[in-house]
């Protein structure tokens, strides 16, 4: 499908911080994003058991809502000796209200003394148009958990995550660092090639 230049898409997420690295990496392809907290989109209950399932679910729900192209990324970090958790209970391990001091404690605590340190951020990004078709793209980005945190840039567990090959943290990058290397980066670099055709 050809995009045009000018479009308008619907993101549908409630993070601010995935809305914030979603708008950059796609406005200067011409999409802009209305945020599902801008048009008040209920947040719809994550019952898949992938991120595949969760990323089409969110999207497919504000499609229906709005009419519109939507666009969702499920993502989260996944700990090679916890068996890729919390993966899909990334944003759930935070609590209510979210609090990612508590959830990166908790990667800390189960991890404990274990030798293999070694993780991966992972994103699914879901494109629902109104015709009922739907598009998935993954992307991936591993690295390793350091302890304690560090860095106050990003969002969610950047502060305990170095990409691999570098020393710092996605909490102590820039956003157009970040960009160059994360997961969310990668999903959208498969969909930008596939829809847009470069
Ligand atoms: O680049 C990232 N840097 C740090 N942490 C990250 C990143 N990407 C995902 N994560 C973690 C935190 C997030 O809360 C959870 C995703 O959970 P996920 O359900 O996909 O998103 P969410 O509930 O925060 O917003 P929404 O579902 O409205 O898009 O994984
Ligand atoms: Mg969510």
């Amino acid at each position: 499908m050809a995009i045009s230049d000018g479009e308008t898409w619907v993101l549908a997420s409630h993070n601010a911080g995935k809305i914030k690295e979603l708008r950059d990496i796609l406005a200067p392809r011409g999409i802009a994003l209305k945020s599902a907290v801008e048009l008040d989109l209920p947040e719809p209950e994550e019952t898949e058991p992938t991120f595949e399932g969760n990323a089409a679910l969110k999207a497919r729900a504000a499609c229906e809502a709005t009419g519109l192209t939507c666009l969702a990324d499920d993502s989260g970090l996944s700990v090679d000796a916890l068996d890729g958790a919390p993966g899909i209970y990334s944003a759930r391990w935070a609590g209510e209200p979210r609090d990612f001091g508590r959830a990166m404690q908790r990667v800390h605590d189960e991890l404990g003394e274990a030798a293999d340190r070694t993780a991966r951020f992972v994103s699914v990004i879901a494109l629902a148009r109104p015709d009922g078709s739907i598009s998935r793209y993954r992307g991936e980005v591993a690295g390793t958990i350091i302890w304690p945190p560090r860095g106050k840039g990003g969002f969610g567990y950047d502060p305990v995550f170095c990409p691999a090959g570098e020393r710092r943290t996605f909490g102590e990058m820039a956003p157009e660092e970040k960009r160059q290397l994360s997961h969310r980066a990668r999903a959208l670099a498969a969909m930008i090639a596939a829809e847009f055709g470069s």
